[in-house]
């Protein structure tokens, strides 16, 4: 049969869910970068003896707590998400390990084997936002994507569904009446075609 992709997205609300990144180097700079690009408020604690100049920077910026310490198995205390992206692969592996033990999600950086999610390529636009996965196929594409649509997607649509949402409060009626009349005003933005097949 042919591959897809059954990943199921979730929009994860990390100021208040806290996240753990076990590493200091590259790659975990570059996940801190992308996460915090995304979630400028998330919770983030980093554990690493070494840390880049460019995550001391970011960690400044984004409020995010440094320990300078050999990852302890202590360190997972309280954590909901964790990202192991050490250069030490028996590290990773036991941070991943004591993660599911614990039944804590965990992402170890760039090994998608030993990953229970993905990082994605995302776009936001206000309250807009898009993430793009590859499962774990080609994460070139995903970023390729991502740069696509930052520039095809406008600004302008973060006014659009501010606009709706305002729209949406003043009408009056049952739920059913509110449905009809928000896709009768968003018809335009799909192309005819899509209604030769569907009711709404
Ligand atoms: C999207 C993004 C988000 C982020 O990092 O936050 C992300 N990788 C990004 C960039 C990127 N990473 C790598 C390259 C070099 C290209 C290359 O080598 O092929 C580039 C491109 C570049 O830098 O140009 C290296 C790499 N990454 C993975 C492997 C292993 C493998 O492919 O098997 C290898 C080879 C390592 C090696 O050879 O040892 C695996 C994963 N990387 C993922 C996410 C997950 C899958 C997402 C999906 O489903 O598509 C997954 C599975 C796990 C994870 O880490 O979560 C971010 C773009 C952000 C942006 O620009 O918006
Ligand atoms: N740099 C890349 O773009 C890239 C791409 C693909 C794969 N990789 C692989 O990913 C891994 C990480 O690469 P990198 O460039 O980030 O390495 P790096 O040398 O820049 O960073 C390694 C980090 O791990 C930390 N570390 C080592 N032992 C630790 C421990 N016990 N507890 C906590 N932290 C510990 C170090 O202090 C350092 O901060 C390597 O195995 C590398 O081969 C790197």
């Amino acid at each position: 049969m042919k591959e897809r992709n059954n990943l199921y997205p979730v929009f994860l609300k990390t100021n208040t869910l806290k996240i753990l990144i076990v590493g200091g180097g590259n790659v975990a700079e570059e996940k801190l970068h992308f996460l915090t690009k995304s979630s400028p408020d998330a919770v983030v604690t980093m554990v690493a003896p070494f840390f880049r100049d460019g995550t001391r920077e970011l960690a400044l910026e984004f409020n995010v707590e440094l320990i300078e310490d050999v990852y302890q198995t202590f360190h997972l205390q309280g954590k909901h998400l964790v990202i192991a992206a050490t250069d030490q692969p028996e590290v990773n592996i036991r941070v991943y390990r004591e993660c599911r033990e614990r039944d804590k999600l965990v992402n170890v950086a760039d090994n998608p084997p030993y990953c229970d999610f993905y990082m994605g390529g995302i776009v936001t636009k206000g309250n807009v936002k898009v993430a793009i996965s590859t499962n774990g196929t080609s994460p070139t594409t995903a970023k390729r994507l991502r740069q696509f649509f930052e520039e095809v997607i406008p600004e302008e649509i973060d006014q659009m569904v501010l606009n709706l949402n305002a729209y949406r409060k003043k009408l009056k009626g049952d739920f059913e009446y509110k449905v009809k009349e928000m896709n009768k005003v968003t018809r335009s933005l799909v192309g005819d075609e899509v209604f030769r097949d569907k009711q709404n």
